[in-house]
């Protein structure tokens, strides 16, 4: 008989927290072995799920698990790397808003500990993602590509993951990267719009989950490929179905179509 896979989840008590803690029943091949979040929280008492105290120590050793999933903020993430690498455990990497620098963490960390890092778990999008790098080959330098998305009022980062995830997938398929062709503003006199650049828009209000789209804009026609999320439990179970599927994978930086795959 498999023994489940004993997860751990860091920001327990957010939005995304709670989803995957809702959504873990549907993933018999997992159990909650521990529950972290910031020490505000930890300090009200409560449990994150029954028998399932929420704590700030990530390092302690009763905190036993065997992946991590991280839905915080990027110096959460890169402190839980820390005890991840520490006690040898993978962790899939939710959070978004990484700067350059700390991609380049994740990326050092991924030589130690197998880590599974997406700015976003849905199903959904992550078909949006092929079939955004299919349409900029296929429609290449007649059209001008664009990415708008909107969120609640709560989101703290900008473009979000999914966005530049999208972007990154159309640059590909223009032969370009988002650091040769992205234009993340526009104010004031802009001139006109300048060829083979990939423009970003964010709208932030509400309680928006997530939309994406990104549209290819050409002479006559244009093409749009949009995902609406409804709720987060997409985000969760695929979350989930990654640390499953993480668990005793060699070291390395995975992306959610290898779970797919
Ligand atoms: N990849 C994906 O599919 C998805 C990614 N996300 C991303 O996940 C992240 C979290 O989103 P969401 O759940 O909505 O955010 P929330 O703010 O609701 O939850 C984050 C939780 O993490 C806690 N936290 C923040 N910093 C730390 C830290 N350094 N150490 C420990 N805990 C910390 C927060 O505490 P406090 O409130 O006190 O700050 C909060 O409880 C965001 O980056 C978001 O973009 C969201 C949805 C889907
Ligand atoms: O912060 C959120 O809520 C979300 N963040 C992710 C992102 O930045 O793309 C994924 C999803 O859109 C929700």
């Amino acid at each position: 008989m498999t023994l489940p896979t004993q997860i751990a989840i860091l920001g327990a008590a957010g939005r995304m927290g709670r989803a995957l803690i809702d959504a873990l029943p549907a993933h018999p091949s997992l159990r909650l072995g521990a529950a972290f979040d910031r020490a505000e929280a930890v300090a009200t008492g409560r449990e994150a799920a029954p028998g399932v105290p929420l704590s700030s120590d990530l390092s302690s050793p009763s905190a036993s698990f065997d992946v991590l999933i991280d839905f915080t903020r990027p110096e959460g993430t890169l402190a839980a790397l820390d005890a991840c690498i520490a006690a040898g455990r993978g962790i899939v990497i939710g959070t978004t808003g990484f700067t350059a620098e700390q991609r380049s963490a994740i990326d050092a960390a991924a030589q130690q500990i197998p880590i599974c890092l997406s700015g976003n778990f849905s199903i959904g999008v992550n078909l949006c993602l092929a079939l955004v790098e299919h349409a900029a080959r296929v429609l290449g330098g007649s059209v001008d590509v664009e990415v708008v998305e909107t969120h609640h009022r709560h989101k703290v980062d900008a473009p979000s993951g999914t966005a530049l995830m999208l972007g990154e997938a159309a640059a590909r398929g223009l032969g370009t990267t988002l650091d040769q062709s992205a234009v993340y503003t526009r104010h004031g006199h802009t001139g006109a719009r300048a060829a083979g650049t990939i423009g970003f828009a964010t709208l932030r209000g509400g309680d928006v989950v997530g939309d994406h789209s990104v549209l290819f804009l050409g002479d006559g026609e244009r093409v749009e490929i949009t995902h609406k999320a409804s709720n987060r439990a997409n985000f969760a179970n695929g979350a989930l179905r990654a640390a499953a599927w993480l668990h005793g994978r060699a070291p390395g930086l995975y992306a959610m179509k290898d779970v797919l795959a």
